[in-house]
């Protein structure tokens, strides 16, 4: 039946909900997870697969640039629905960083060769990323579950694709899985706090600010699990390099010619988790507001995620204030369970500096007192900046303070 006109829109709103997951490809399950990646590509792409699954023996024997200049040119039309697509992006995008840092940060390669440069930028363009590895590849397309009823845990997982770095960097991404798969709870309180507001219902967003801060604290409990499986040595030394980029990073300082593709160089900033939906989401939500400098970076880092979840941030932005909701409201439970969340926040981001600390500031001092001499000499370039390009502990300590500020105190 047609719609009444005359009808109310409110009525619309009590039926269809203003924000749902599906209409930005979020899981129920997974959330900003790749739902149940695939690990084969089409017979025809072989030739990529073979490098991909041998690429951290390939990168440290040094014959990996040998091995892509002999890979013929492919044509990504065989390449058939979504997950195939992501698929050849996570493939394409490991042999690129592979291919650029093989031999360290003093020799990296200025031109990325035709028969990789043009199938990554179609791929990337029809994915509507950029054509660099971006935490979409690395973390949320780059997983298996070994017993699949079992559940999304770091036992129960496994990569597709590696770089050097052994259990480290295996660890390293599978926390990463762990982590998004502790935040579905969160988005999802987060879609029922927009809708509640909306609707309104009071109880229904007291009862979402508290599942959203009980999800928060469970990211950083999931974070946690660094500590037990990732080596801070090997992850300065061996790993991070091939995650850097090609922006702003002295050992590349012009970019990247991709050719084939454009005869200039073009700059990609590196990955890194400040690329993860999960926390521009939270701080939309919240009504966090960084500086000029960390917001211009962070909003940045929404062109490296797919397009579907950048709309999702952009949606939250547009909808009612929260803090204008809670503070006219007068609700002092509402007052206190949104602050709640706003604590939680500045706690994960806290618990995440102790993370840099260790796997960076000191793993970098140790690395210089040459008490790592069993290692490669870690990159110069990104002593003091992230693989996102930051300024490391500044703007950490920035982002992290900003969130404090959030805080509402009843007097208004
Ligand atoms: C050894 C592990 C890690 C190190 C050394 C590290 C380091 C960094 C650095 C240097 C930045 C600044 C942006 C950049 O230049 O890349 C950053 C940003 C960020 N990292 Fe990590 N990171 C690690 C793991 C993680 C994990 C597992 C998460 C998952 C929640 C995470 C979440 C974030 C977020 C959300 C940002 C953006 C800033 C913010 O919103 O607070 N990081 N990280
Ligand atoms: N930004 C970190 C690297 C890092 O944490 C990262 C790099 C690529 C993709 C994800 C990352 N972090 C967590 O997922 C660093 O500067 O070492």
């Amino acid at each position: 039946t047609s719609n009444n006109i005359m009808e109310p829109q409110s009525q619309n709103l009590k039926t269809a909900p203003f924000l749902t997951l599906g209409r930005f490809h979020i899981n129920e399950d997974y959330g900003f997870l790749l739902p149940n990646p695939l690990r084969e590509l089409p017979g025809h792409y072989s030739p990529w697969m073979e490098i991909a699954n041998r690429l951290p023996q390939l990168i440290e024997s040094h014959q990996l640039r040998a091995q892509v200049n002999e890979m013929p040119l492919l044509n990504c039309q065989f390449l058939t629905g979504y997950r195939e697509w992501r698929l050849a992006r996570l493939v394409l995008s490991f042999i690129t960083m592979g291919y650029v840092w093989q031999d360290g940060e003093t020799q990296p390669k200025q031109i990325l060769p035709r028969n990789l440069a043009l199938p990554f930028v179609e791929v990337s363009r029809n994915l509507g990323l950029p054509p660099i590895l971006v935490h979409a590849d690395l973390v949320l397309a780059n997983w298996v579950t070994r017993n699949p009823g079992g559940p999304l845990e770091i036992r129960n997982l496994d990569t597709i694709v590696l770089f050097p770095g052994g259990e480290s960097l295996r660890s390293f991404i599978l926390v990463n899985v762990v982590v998004e798969k502790a935040a579905v709870p969160g988005i999802k309180a987060l879609v029922q706090a927009v809708n509640a507001i909306l609707q309104p219902s009071s109880d229904s967003l007291l009862q979402a600010l508290q599942r959203l801060r009980v999800s928060i604290q469970d990211i950083t409990r999931a974070l946690g699990q660094i500590h037990d499986y990732v080596d801070p040595d090997i992850f300065y030394a061996v790993i991070r390099i091939f995650l850097s980029g090609w922006e702003n990073n002295p050992a590349l300082p012009v970019g990247l010619v991709y050719e084939g593709v454009s005869k200039d160089p073009l700059s990609y900033a590196g990955g890194s988790a400040a690329q993860s939906t999960i926390l521009h989401s939270f701080d939309e939500f919240l009504g966090v507001r960084h500086s000029k400098k960390s917001a211009e970076f962070l909003r940045r880092m929404r062109n490296y995620m797919p397009p579907s979840h950048r709309a999702f941030i952009e949606e939250i932005r547009l909808a009612p204030s929260l803090r204008t909701h809670v503070l006219s409201s007068g609700n002092s439970q509402l007052l206190t369970a949104y602050n709640q969340c706003v604590e939680s926040l500045a706690a994960l981001r806290t618990y995440h500096l102790t993370l840099v600390t260790k796997y960076l500031i000191v793993a970098a001092s140790k690395a210089k007192a040459q008490r790592t001499s069993h290692l490669p000499r870690p990159p110069q370039a990104l002593e003091k900046r992230g693989t996102g390009g930051t300024a490391i502990m500044s703007f950490l300590k920035d982002v992290r303070d900003k969130t404090l500020e959030a805080l509402l105190h009843p007097s208004g």
